[in-house]
């Protein structure tokens, strides 16, 4: 099982994300099947995916906020594929209400437990919707994410089930993940909700300001910015596959900045881990390269 995870995280979760990215495919290891009428059509592994693993980029135009259209213009159904999204400031919507084949539209929401989540990754420039595992999905299990703190109708109905293209309700309480409430791409984690979570502003080489909240356990680690623009990070790795090692089972909080990096560990260590852009797969709005020195003390 190790063996075969390390083999396939020879190429890092954002790598794989920034060439299906470029080559605009899904992965292998994936189907779409019709669930149910009031479901749909949803989006299946056939293969293992462990955590923290690239799975589908949620493909569409990409729309600025003042090329827009209105809502209106849109049917329900239409609607249900327009995902909003603040990034660099500014709100974006991606369009993936034509049916293109793609599989990242087709991901239907999960909230209480979902397997992936969505994370903006920046490619020449361009912001892309990506969902990560949050956690090992076997083979034949839903792909899906969590679309916000929406009252989503299907998630208070569960029980007397509608059709997946009918409503009765009014246009803000459609079905629509989001026109009317933006999926917060950035939120936290999919640690537990225990986890410990620190903010801080931070201060970039290009003036930019960035927050980072970063936690990872000696598998994985996830960084995020809470602030809908301008960078995410994702690092993922693991104890044997890079030179950073923590000795307990723990959630470690790290704040960065660009010029420095202070990360507490709950535990007795010190570790010291320099990352330039070149040999890490960390990238910087401004196009700048980053040495982190990161220093965990206790
Ligand atoms: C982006 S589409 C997902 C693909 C959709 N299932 C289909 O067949 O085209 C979003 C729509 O799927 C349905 N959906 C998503 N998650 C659901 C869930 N957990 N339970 C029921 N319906 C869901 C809702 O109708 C929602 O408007």
């Amino acid at each position: 099982m190790l063996a075969a995870h390390r083999n396939r995280r020879r190429t890092s979760p954002l790598q794989d994300a920034e060439h299906h990215i470029s080559c605009k495919t899904d992965k292998t290891g994936l189907q779409e099947k019709f669930i149910n009428k009031y479901k749909g059509r949803g989006v299946f592994s056939s293969e293992a995916f462990f955590r923290g693993d690239f799975v589908l980029e949620y493909r569409g135009e990409l729309i600025s906020q003042e090329s827009l259209a209105p809502a209106e213009v849109y049917s329900e159904v239409q609607n249900t594929f327009l995902f909003d999204f603040q990034w660099h400031g500014k709100h974006w919507c991606m369009d993936a209400s034509k049916e293109d084949g793609s599989l990242g539209r087709l991901v239907n929401d999960e909230h209480k437990n979902p397997t992936c989540k969505m994370r903006i990754i920046t490619v020449n420039q361009q912001p892309h919707l990506c969902l990560f595992a949050v956690q090992d999905i076997k083979p034949g299990e839903e792909i899906t994410y969590s679309y916000g703190d929406s009252d989503w109708p299907w998630r208070a109905k569960r029980s007397s089930p509608a059709p997946v293209t009918a409503t009765s309700s009014s246009s803000s309480s459609l079905p629509v993940r989001k026109r009317s409430s933006p999926a917060p791409v950035t939120a936290t984690s999919s640690s537990s909700s225990s986890s410990p979570v620190r903010k801080k502003f931070i201060t970039c080489p290009c003036d930019c300001y960035i927050i980072l909240i970063l936690i990872f356990t000696c598998e994985e680690t996830f960084i995020t910015c809470p602030c809908d623009c301008y960078i995410i990070l994702i690092l993922i790795f693991t104890c044997e596959e890079t030179f950073i090692t923590c000795p307990c089972d723990c959630y470690i909080i790290l704040i960065l900045t660009c010029e420095e990096t202070f990360i507490t560990c709950p535990c007795d260590c010190y570790i010291i881990l320099i990352l330039t852009c070149e040999e890490t797969f960390i990238t910087c709005p401004c196009d700048c390269y980053i040495i982190l020195v990161l220093i965990l003390t206790c």
